[in-house]
């Protein structure tokens, strides 16, 4: 089978994108990571299909899958390309998009200036989903297994994620603690794992080991974890400028049981073929 695909980015956090509503096509966990792979196949975090709506109300359905082959429930970086890869493809003209996920329905906004906001959700905190109940104050929670204590919480954004707070983030033990949290059996399904340091109430600098991937050069979804965590701490105010490695992103976040505001840049690199 010959496959067209788009190659875009958020901030560095890059992805294979297909036309699944033109393109008829069912894709097995050995082709997405065939496709995800660096150096065999085109290269990407992740693979999102874009597939006509299943949900009532919504435009499209947006399905995401890590490097390693499984599919997952929400992307953020991904969803503000996914916005702008409909509107150049022709495949809509609206500004203002719903997209189904298995996470839910996400409202994608294109700005004038190029920038994506992505209206992400509400925060879970569903303790069968994220069954760490330190959200609400600071405590310590002993990691075991020869990890430090550290602050910890936990949230789930569609997808699961755990934000350590951190005092540097550039010493931050992201390649040893990351895989070692992502896999504790604390987390049912697995966990990105966020590093943050905070700089100020407005201002953290982020590092995110995602599951399924490794360190990413941004995360969305784990920028929104980490302003909702550390708005819970009382540490964040409610607009949170978020630098990760790749870049900046705007989390807007009003409290509890409001969604999580994400606004950023989408980039599109090159389109191409490739036999599968
Ligand atoms: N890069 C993403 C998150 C992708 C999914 C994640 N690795 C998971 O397994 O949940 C983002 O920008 O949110």
């Amino acid at each position: 089978m010959r496959l067209r695909f788009t190659k875009m980015h958020g901030l560095g956090n890059d992805f294979v994108v297909i036309d699944a509503v033109r393109q008829r096509l069912t894709l097995n966990a050995e082709q997405i990571r065939y496709l995800a792979d660096r150096h065999f196949g085109v290269g990407c975090d992740q693979v999102l299909l874009v597939e006509a709506p299943r949900i009532d109300g919504t435009d499209f359905h947006y399905r995401i899958f890590n490097a390693d082959g499984g599919e997952v429930e929400q992307c953020g970086n991904g969803a503000r390309c996914f916005a702008r890869y409909v509107r150049d493809e022709g495949l809509t003209q609206a500004d203002q998009i719903r997209v189904g996920t298995a996470a839910g329905a996400i409202v994608l906004q294109v700005r004038a200036d190029g920038q994506v906001s992505v209206e992400m959700g509400i925060p879970r905190f569903n303790p069968t989903e994220i069954p760490l109940q330190v959200r609400n104050r600071a405590p310590a929670y002993d990691l075991g297994s020869g990890c430090e204590a550290m602050r910890i919480g936990a949230v789930s954004m569609g997808n699961p994620h755990a934000v350590l707070a951190v005092g540097n983030v550039d010493e931050a033990p992201v390649g040893e603690l990351g895989p070692r949290i992502e896999r504790k059996s604390l987390f049912p399904h697995g966990a990105n794992v966020g590093f943050m340091e905070r700089r100020a109430s407005d201002l953290i600098r982020l590092r995110v080991w995602e599951r399924g991937v490794g360190e990413t050069l941004a995360c969305g979804t784990g920028a929104c974890a980490a302003a909702v965590i550390g708005r819970l701490w009382g540490e964040l105010g409610e607009s949170v400028q978020v630098q990760l490695p790749g870049g900046t992103l705007l989390i807007d976040w009003r409290g509890e049981g409001e969604p999580v505001m994400m606004t950023g840049p989408a980039t599109r690199v090159f389109d191409g073929e490739i036999d599968l």
